[in-house]
């Protein structure tokens, strides 16, 4: 889809598809981030954690324009969005796709019809078979039968309208990927295949992956690096290992509480066996 490829400002080596620096979000006096900085990795899956109400989802609206930031810069692909018009960063926004929390999918659509809103929003001119065509390719590649494409959300189960919102995430084939909790509310079955899928599509469609989660699993299973939202900023950005080694009082009690270490046992060679997958080795600190 993205053949209207982006010109990618002088001097980007696309090693860093978002760079943030000196973010400050605040609604009236509550001040939400002070000053955060963050770089994504190209290649990696960056899991974002943190207590409760610090911060991530108002990070990533940030990072797609849904918030606007009070301070500090956001580069996506090297491109500053912070202060540009909509129209400036048009080309940006057709490198990202989203899955919000729940899916939020919209009801009376079917899948197909969910999938081809960004489509139909980019592309207007493409005609309705290939729309019908690239819809069901993009059910079908997130693990859903193509008989899915034409139900209804209501019609669906937790887990496959979670496949399906990724379907529509996926429609324009971004080069970037925000997902908000994406295990949240699935039974444990559920959320290892979808931590599966994010992994398989990430490696082979090649994707850079902003991953908020509450989910140990998922961060011992397919994260590259975890990034830690906490005292209004990232206060710290590593591997597990690298984050266990840091002092910080929130970040051992997370990491060393009974059900991470639970998590990181039921996942002990998870990262030896993506090495063994010959995977770049981007994203590793
Ligand atoms: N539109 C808004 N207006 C006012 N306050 C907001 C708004 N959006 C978010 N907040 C506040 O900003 C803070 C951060 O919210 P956010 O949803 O980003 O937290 P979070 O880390 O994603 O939390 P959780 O893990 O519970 O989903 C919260 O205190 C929230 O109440």
């Amino acid at each position: 889809m993205n053949d209207s490829a982006l010109e990618l400002p002088e001097g980007y080596d696309n090693k860093f598809p978002i760079r943030i620096r000196g973010l400050t979000n605040a609604f009236g006096d509550y001040v939400v981030h002070d000053a955060l900085d963050l770089d994504v990795r190209q290649g990696e899956i960056l899991g974002v954690v943190g207590g409760s109400g610090t911060g991530k989802s108002v990070l990533m609206r940030s990072i797609i324009g849904l918030q606007f930031p009070r301070e500090g810069d956001i580069e996506v692909f090297g491109q500053n969005i912070t202060d540009a018009e909509p129209d400036e960063v048009i080309g940006v926004r057709n490198r990202w796709g989203v899955l919000f929390q729940g899916g939020a999918l919209f009801s009376t659509l079917t899948v197909a019809e969910n999938v081809q809103v960004p489509l139909k929003q980019f592309y207007p001119e493409l005609d309705q078979t290939l729309l019908d065509e690239i819809a069901r390719y993009k059910t079908v590649l997130t693990g859903l039968p193509a008989e899915a494409a034409s139900k209804f959300p209501s019609e669906l189960s937790g887990g496959m309208k979670k496949r399906a919102g990724l379907a529509r995430a996926l429609s324009l084939d971004p080069e970037l990927l925000f997902l908000d909790e994406p295990t949240a509310g699935l039974d444990p079955i559920g959320a290892a295949k979808f931590d599966e899928l994010t992994r398989e599509l990430t490696d082979t469609l090649g994707l850079t992956v902003f991953l908020i989660t509450h989910d140990l699993d998922t961060l011992y299973a397919i994260c590259d690096r975890v990034a830690v939202l906490a005292d209004k900023k990232v206060i710290a950005v590593g591997t597990i290992p690298e984050l266990l080694e840091t002092d910080h009082p929130w970040i051992q009690e997370y990491f060393n509480g009974p059900r991470s270490r639970a998590a990181a046992k039921s996942h002990e060679g998870a990262d030896d066996r993506r090495k063994a997958l010959d995977k770049p080795q981007a994203g590793r600190a």
